[in-house]
């Protein structure tokens, strides 16, 4: 590794290895840069190579731009071939298993020298054992958080939520409303973490996302990726009892700024960005097209792929389609050539998500609801159709539609379908209807204040100042 500047303070930077950590995690790395820190941003080997061959011109970008941001590696223990997405427990329990000695052998090899030297940690609050090598070092830690504050609340409060009976979620759970997290709005039990509802003593997760938050009061503070307008009343309730600083949203700066440039550009994709599509964005009508994205884990069924398909046609709007080519290869079959001939269609297999969401012929996204796709399209007025999967995005669900009211849910059958009528009935509603221009206004109304948070004076921007202060 290349000498580092001793005059500069030097965080070593560790997000959890899957997509909607490491964006954000870089997007606060170029943050911290930008304040004049120098940044060792810590991959699993793994990643590192999906990254390098995806954008190989990335650590030249990051140059051109003046960072000083350097990327290190380390074995996750997983086999090469391991789809790691396919089981974050297995994933979970390699990461507390495998990554800590590497992790301790870099850090030993950074302190080596006065130059390269590090004076701090910033890592996810799931990489625990980033704590573990801080204390040993005397380094001081800030953990971030790359979900909602509502969500950080239900995990502090998830011991208290299971020796209530709302979790696990058997059949024995309690069924009525969640009304004991401060600053949250009530919350039925089956909107809950969905890490929290299965007690599966082979599910690692559930230990892996309670463990850290026994041990948040040894970092020095937790940075959350979001603003203070956007979730006030949790944000408040939540400093009674953490040093908890909204910091977000960890987007490109200038992309907040309406200003087209390089930085625009993620930086951490682990699939190559389809740029292609933005000249097709181009072709189309303001406010036009709906962008569909399910993220970088989800997938829908054969079934329901095929339902989704007939209801998008029949609403006859233009599309642009993220399908990830995991998910193309297992139901091409369900992409009738009648849809894909229209003209009316572009599948992409990763799109450059928050170029695509500030296009101006963007005008909705049917979104999964994972918490950096809520976050981008509320910091670019993008109303929303939600159709959550797993994980924290059934509260995400909740928030976007019943407290920000940007956007709408599906309604499924009993037997878990949602139909081709109900696809083309809520596409219609959101691309045609007043309650989707409605939706659209408030949206917009809610990009201003994200964009407000980081800009010279805000909110998120003052707090990452004032924790830097407090880490020199
Ligand atoms: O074609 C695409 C699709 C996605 N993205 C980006 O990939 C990220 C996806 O993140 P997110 O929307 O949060 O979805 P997941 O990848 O599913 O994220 C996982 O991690 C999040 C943070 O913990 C959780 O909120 C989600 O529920 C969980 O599934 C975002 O930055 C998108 O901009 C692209 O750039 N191009």
């Amino acid at each position: 590794m290349a000498s580092l500047s001793a005059r500069r303070p030097h965080a070593v930077v560790v997000p959890y290895p899957a997509q909607g950590h490491i964006n954000p995690c870089m997007q606060l790395a170029k943050q911290l840069a930008l304040q004049h820190y120098t940044i060792t941003f810590v991959n699993t080997e793994h990643n590192h190579e999906r990254i390098v061959a995806s954008q190989p011109q990335q650590a030249d970008l990051l140059q051109e731009e003046g960072l000083n941001i350097r990327f290190a590696h380390i074995p996750d223990g997983l086999p090469h071939y391991h789809d790691r997405m396919s089981s974050l427990s297995t994933l979970s329990h390699a990461i507390d298993t495998h990554m800590p000695a590497p992790f301790e052998a870099l850090v030993t090899q950074l302190c080596s020298s006065d130059d390269s030297r590090p004076t701090c940690i910033v890592s996810d609050v799931f990489m625990l054992f980033t704590q573990d090598i801080a204390n040993k070092f005397g380094l001081p830690r800030v953990a971030v958080w790359f979900q909602s504050a509502a969500s950080f609340a239900i995990h502090v409060h998830m011991p208290s939520l299971i020796s209530q009976g709302y979790a696990p979620f058997t059949v024995k759970s309690r069924k009525d409303l969640i009304t004991s997290i401060p600053g949250h709005p009530p919350l039925s039990p089956e909107d809950l973490p969905s890490f929290f509802k299965d007690s599966d003593a082979s599910n690692y997760m559930f230990k892996f996302k309670l463990l850290p938050f026994q041990r948040l009061q040894e970092a020095k503070c937790v940075l959350i990726n979001t603003f203070d307008d956007l979730e006030r009343s949790v944000l408040k309730a939540l400093n009674e009892d953490f040093e908890v600083l909204a910091a977000g949203p960890f987007l490109p700066p200038a992309l907040l700024a309406n200003v087209d440039s390089k930085d625009n550009r993620t930086g951490a994709q682990l699939w190559p960005e389809d740029h292609e599509c933005l000249p097709w964005l181009d072709s189309q009508k303001e406010s036009s097209v709906l962008y569909i994205s399910f993220g970088s884990i989800a997938s829908l069924s054969e079934v329901q792929f095929k339902e989704l398909v007939l209801g998008l046609e029949a609403s006859e709007r233009p599309l642009l389609w993220a399908i990830r080519p995991d998910v193309k290869n297992s139901i091409a079959s369900a992409l009738p050539k009648t849809f894909l001939e229209g003209g009316l269609v572009y599948i992409t297999p990763w799109a450059p998500q928050s170029l695509v969401l500030s296009h101006k012929s963007v005008g909705g996204f049917l979104t999964h609801c994972g918490w950096n796709s809520t976050l981008e399209s509320l910091s670019m007025g993008v109303p929303t159709l939600a159709w959550p999967y797993f994980a924290d995005q059934m509260m995400n669900r909740k928030w976007m539609v019943e407290e920000w009211k940007v956007g709408k849910s599906f309604e499924a059958t009993d037997q878990g379908l949602v139909t081709k009528e109900e696809v083309e009935r809520l596409v219609r509603l959101l691309m045609e209807g007043k309650q989707g221009q409605e939706m659209g206004k408030r949206a917009r109304k809610l990009s201003l204040a994200a964009k407000k948070a980081v800009q010279h004076s805000g909110s998120s921007l003052v707090n990452v100042q004032n924790v830097l202060k407090v880490l020199m």
